[in-house]
């Protein structure tokens, strides 16, 4: 992992704010140096839809402004990091619980620039515990469920996310399908968000400030 090209990625996604934007932020260490340098411009966009609470404060700190997507309608940039990211820009996104808020507004905008150091290019996705948002009572059931799929789900104990629901993180799987298990993941009563960016992946990457 690395602090400069995290840094490098931040202030290069800036280059495809257009003005007059609503930009949709994301969350976590990359996202908050895109969030300082989108500072600058803050006389020059609309406002920002936030993806946590964390950004959110991070934003408003800054005197951005934040504003619902119910009233913004469609976004033209969402910036974001992720956790791993395979050759065909395919994610792995949630190792810091916002995953739910994430994947609304990557599908809500038309161009999402995803922003990564180095370390996670990987061949592919799973090395990362991928992360599934769920609503508490369901989380045993799907403990099992992922346990069938031969996965081994780890309760992230203690983390409450923005939306009042828990976390399992999936260890051991080596995802050569990404669409095909988020689907089948995705038609699990219990399971609010599957930290797959699958179906929806990123149009651009920036590792440091290089595009891929
Ligand atoms: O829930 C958190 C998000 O999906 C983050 O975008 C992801 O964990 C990457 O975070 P960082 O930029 O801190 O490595």
């Amino acid at each position: 992992m690395s602090a400069n090209e995290k840094k490098l990625a931040g202030e290069a996604a800036i280059r495809y704010v257009e003005d007059g934007a609503i930009v949709g932020v994301g969350t976590g260490s990359t996202v908050a140096f895109f969030i300082d340098a989108l500072a600058d411009l803050k006389d020059r966009i609309q406002g920002a839809v936030s993806s946590s609470e964390q950004s959110t404060a991070h934003l408003k700190r800054l005197g951005i402004p934040v504003l619902d997507l119910n009233a913004t309608g469609r976004l033209t940039l969402y910036v974001d990091g992720a956790d791993e990211c395979d050759p065909h820009k395919r994610l792995i996104k949630g190792g810091g619980a916002a995953l739910t808020r994430e994947k609304i507004i990557a599908e809500a905008s038309d161009k999402f620039v995803c922003i990564i150091d180095s370390s996670k290019q990987v061949p592919l996705l799973g090395k990362f515990p991928l992360p599934i948002e769920v609503i508490p009572m369901a989380r045993s059931l799907i403990g099992r469920e992922i346990v069938k799929r031969g996965g081994n789900p780890v309760w992230r104990d203690g983390v409450v996310t923005d939306n009042g629901n828990w976390v399992i993180d999936v260890h051991g799987w080596q995802i050569t399908d990404p669409v095909a298990l988020e689907n089948d993941l995705n038609q699990l009563p219990g399971i609010v968000t599957v930290g797959l960016f699958a179906r929806r992946p990123a149009n651009v990457v920036l590792v440091g400030d290089k595009e891929i």
